[in-house]
């Protein structure tokens, strides 16, 4: 275990830091923020409109314009929102003092917001604070003057701010389906930008193991004209980190990932309970650099917090300046390949010793400039496809990003034991590892047994004919093994195998006794329906658990089935209920009474 001191300075105190909600939009949004929950900062709601201000959440609201527009909005028209703020200019300015960090909150596009964001920036950086702005831009079907209030809006507030993070209403209301209402459009927008704010804010407040700054917020964000790039995810369980990455990469804002290749500067922070291993944050950050380009500047920032549980989060936050942004999003676009194998792990001792992780002393990052790049066409980046062999066994060190990080936070040196709790839980290097495949996901045991047949080479029934290629069965496979210890199995009449056309059986491992049985796969009355295009998802889902030694399963319906050495149980000479003494019903010698099976038997 690395003991790390938590050093007082590393705290930032929840009453320095305040969370400011500014007009319709920007109260709203600081609603949500407080119903999601958040700790560690305070909330302050600041609007024209009375009745919005009256009903937000937030313990502290100061009501601007109170002469001007007496209670009501500014109708979408900046200036007087610049007036209205101009008024409450001095309660502004008492509410944010001796703040740290000012995160502010608003709509662009209306009046309120517009106009008076500038000045609570202006006004909050005059005190000190560091300010951080979350601006929604209108969407489109708002219209042209209010995308281009917002725009001049922006344009101050880029300057104003030390760090801008924008979000594109019409954007976010892809979120939404089409059809739904602007309300839900704008809840999904709220709860992606309240994502984004916690996500931010605790990673500036949370003390971390290596800690993320106000600077590399502020590099992360640093390109005038952007848009924040941002994805956030957590997950817990088996494999979480794999699981958080591709959570976070899933973000509608980062477009499965395809934007960050042209980011220039990613920050990426960790956060997980106690368990939080170094072995997760290296193939975490292995999987990441997949998604980024080699030259990009990578940040990066862990945290342990005990009240993280078994849950493990990942927060990205970059920026991409707008041409790129569209010359990004005009190039096709290959969805990225996610989750794949880079490193082996030793668990064999005699495998190369493994070498202590290089620790450089902390180098002061470099200072960039932000090199705006002439819009270009991309190729669209294709993952080579690799043969699959089997995954060489490597020693165990974290990669080079991790590395750097861990050096640049001069946080370990070379005589401590981080190799050895690097190493603490190596995992096993599996056999062959496919591209696609989770890299430290144990392969699933196989309960069943697979069998695979042409569809024409059992399907006689025309109503089947073409609707399916394939035939799979499945099988429990201890009930394979335990097939031949029911001898004695009555076969159903009526549905001969050759007369099962292409189907999909699932074998119960242990039916109800006496119960009549059936088909788990989908059926239409009691006919076998074929689902189209399923054998094909079931291809890949199964993919790997076929066991060719598995002994061949024919193709049949389910089959009821007694315990071992169930007596059979005889109608003939048995009472008859109320029938009794009644005379059989015969035809052509048969006694229709006893069941058809019985009959067929003799
Ligand atoms: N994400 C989000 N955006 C909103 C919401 N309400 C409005 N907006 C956007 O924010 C812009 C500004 O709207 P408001 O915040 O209501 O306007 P305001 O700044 O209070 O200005 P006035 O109404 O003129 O006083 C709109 O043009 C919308 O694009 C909301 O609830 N959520």
């Amino acid at each position: 275990m690395i003991e790390f001191p938590r050093d007082a300075q590393n705290t930032i105190p929840s009453s320095s830091v305040k969370i400011v909600g500014l007009g319709g939009a920007g109260t709203n949004m600081l609603d949500r923020v407080v119903l999601d929950g958040m700790d560690g900062a305070e909330m302050l709601a600041v609007n024209t409109d009375i009745r919005t201000l009256s009903g937000s959440v937030a313990r502290e609201r100061i009501q601007l314009g109170r002469n001007l527009t007496k209670g009501l909005g500014c109708g979408g028209d900046p200036e007087l929102g610049q007036q209205a703020i101009l008024e409450a200019e001095s309660e502004i300015r008492a509410a944010l003092k001796g703040r740290k960090i000012v995160f502010l909150c608003v709509g662009l596009g209306g009046g309120t917001g517009s106009g008076a964001a500038p000045i609570i920036c202006r006004v909050a950086r005059e005190e000190g604070a560091f300010v951080v702005v979350f601006a929604t831009m209108p969407f489109s079907f708002e219209g042209r003057r209010r995308r281009e209030q917002a725009d001049t809006s922006l344009n101050e507030l880029a300057v104003l701010s030390n760090a801008l993070v924008t979000f594109d209403n019409t954007r976010m209301g892809d979120l939404v389906l089409a059809k739904q209402g602007i309300h839900e459009a704008f809840a999904a927008a709220d709860r992606m930008i309240s994502e984004s704010i916690k996500a931010v804010i605790r990673l500036v407040i949370r003390p971390g193991l290596i800690n993320v700054g106000l600077d590399d917020l502020m590099t992360a964000l640093r390109t005038t004209r952007s848009r924040c790039l941002f994805g956030s995810g957590i997950a817990s369980g088996k494999d979480r980190a794999q699981k958080a990455l591709r959570n976070a990469l899933n973000s509608p804002l980062l477009d499965q990932g395809a934007l960050l290749r042209d980011a220039e500067s990613v920050l990426v922070h960790l956060c997980g309970g106690q368990d939080l291993t170094l072995y997760e944050i290296e193939l975490l950050m292995q999987s990441l650099s997949k998604h980024v380009p080699d030259k990009a500047h990578v940040l990066f920032g862990a945290a342990v917090d005990p009240s993280m549980g078994e849950s493990l989060s990942i927060t990205m936050v970059s920026s991409l300046p707008e041409d790129r942004l569209h010359a990004t999003r005009t190039a096709p676009m290959e969805r990225p390949a996610l989750l794949e194998p880079t490193v082996g792990f030793a668990d064999n001792e005699e495998e190369e010793e493994e070498e202590p992780v290089a620790v450089a002393p902390p180098q002061p990052a470099p200072q960039r400039e932000v090199v705006r790049e002439p819009v270009r066409e991309r190729e669209p980046v294709r993952e080579p496809v690799r043969e699959v062999e089997p995954a060489p066994v490597k020693k165990a060190q974290p990669p080079a990003s991790v590395a750097k990080a861990i050096a640049a936070a001069s946080l370990f040196d070379e005589t401590k034991p981080v190799v050895a709790e690097f190493n603490s839980k190596p995992k096993p290097a599996p056999a062959a590892v496919e591209e696609e495949e989770m890299p430290f996901a144990e392969p699933e045991q196989s309960a069943f047994t697979i069998d695979r047949k042409p569809a024409q080479a059992v399907a006689s029934n025309d109503d089947f004919a073409g609707k399916a290629e394939e035939i799979v069965t499945l099988k429990p496979v201890t009930e394979v093994e335990a097939e031949d210890e029911f001898p004695e199995m009555p076969e159903l009449d009526d549905a001969p195998e050759e007369e099962s056309p292409a189907f999909f059986t699932i074998e119960d491992e242990e039916p109800a006794p006496e119960e009549e049985p059936e088909p788990v796969a989908a059926t239409k009355g009691d006919k076998p329906v074929v689902l189209p295009g399923v054998f094909d998802e079931l291809d890949d889902v199964f993919a790997g658990m076929e066991d060719p030694a598995a002994p061949e399963t024919p193709v049949v319906p389910v089959k009821a089935r007694g315990g071992k050495g169930q007596a059979e149980l005889s109608f003939e000479g048995g009472p008859r209920g109320k029938f009794e003494g009644g005379s059989p019903s015969l035809f052509e010698g048969e006694d229709l009474d006893v069941p058809a099976f019985l009959r067929k038997k003799r």
